[in-house]
């Protein structure tokens, strides 16, 4: 157990923005929020990050409470980044170089040691070197998108939010982003929290799911769980049934028979399907 809510409640102009929420971030998972806009995945998001005072319940990490002020702001959370859903948000550097640098350079690294940094993040990315003397307000969004999580890699965070961190990018270089952090994810055995609307993703990339409406979590599952067995859950968020489960639900009328696996991917779930088919002569 890592980074814990315990009945966790955020209050805005007097009204509750975050409800009652517990919920465990496990080290080494790749965990999505989803819900509608306005769900409170971002408020969530900065809970975690301790940007938001909490105005009842507690946050643990390693199992210790987090020191908040009687206001119920966190003085420190721990090995967090944060990604903000508009890269603009944490971009302030002169150049690339510069925005990379740092947060190694304000820890007193060498400069030969945040150099290297600097090469295996850009790599890691996939992005050409070129960019570095280039103004990062300057790039186009896709761009600043990849200088603003390189930036936040540059620190090593233990804990990685990515609010949104697809949002604009043509579906080549959307693809090509998600496989790269979830390699750096269970390369470096780090945790990512994703809140994310493109379910597909979630799909393919999660361990696990949170889903969020009206500022409370209604569930946390597996994420096969989830798309294979939640329907109602996904339902009561307001957001559409998963294919698997539309395609099982299709099946069951047509040949009157259960195909409910326990859990599997969705190979598995048209390898059942076929064999309901062949086996019903459909
Ligand atoms: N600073 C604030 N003051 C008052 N209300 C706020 C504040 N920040 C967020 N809210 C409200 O809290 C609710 C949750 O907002 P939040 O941004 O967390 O939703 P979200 O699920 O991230 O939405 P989206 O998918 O559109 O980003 C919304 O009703 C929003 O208007």
């Amino acid at each position: 157990m890592v980074y814990a809510l315990q009945d966790v409640s955020v209050k805005m102009n007097g009204r509750d923005i975050l409800e009652s929420v517990s919920c465990t971030l496990q080290e080494g998972k790749w965990i999505s929020v989803i819900g509608q806009s306005g769900a409170g995945k971002s408020t969530l998001a900065k809970v975690f990050k301790g940007l938001l005072p909490i105005s009842k319940g507690e946050y643990t990490y390693r199992q210790q409470p987090l020191p908040s002020d009687p206001q119920g702001r966190l003085k420190t959370v721990p090995h967090i980044g944060y990604v903000f859903q508009y890269p603009e948000q944490q971009l302030f550097a002169a150049t690339v170089n510069q925005e990379l640098a740092f947060a190694l350079t304000m820890k007193g690294e060498s400069r030969a040691n945040v150099e290297q940094a600097i090469r295996q993040v850009m790599e890691q990315l996939g992005l050409p070197a070129a960019l570095l003397q280039q103004h990062p307000l300057q790039l186009s969004g896709g761009l600043k998108r990849l200088v603003a999580i390189a930036s936040v890699l540059m620190a090593g965070p233990e804990l990685l939010i990515l609010d949104e961190p697809t949002a604009g990018l043509d579906p080549g270089n959307k693809n090509d982003l998600l496989r790269r952090l979830k390699k750096w994810q269970e390369e470096n055995k780090r945790t990512v929290l994703f809140l994310s609307h493109q379910l597909e993703d979630v799909a393919e990339y999660s361990d696990e799911v949170m889903v969020m409406a009206q500022g409370r979590l209604l569930g946390h599952w597996e994420v096969n769980e989830l798309f294979l067995k939640q329907a109602d859950c996904m339902e009561q968020a307001g957001l559409p049934a998963p294919e698997p489960i539309q395609l099982l639900r299709i099946i069951e009328e047509v040949s009157g028979a259960k195909p409910r696996p326990a859990s599997c991917k969705e190979a598995e779930i048209f390898r059942t399907v076929n064999a309901i088919w062949q086996a019903k002569g459909l």
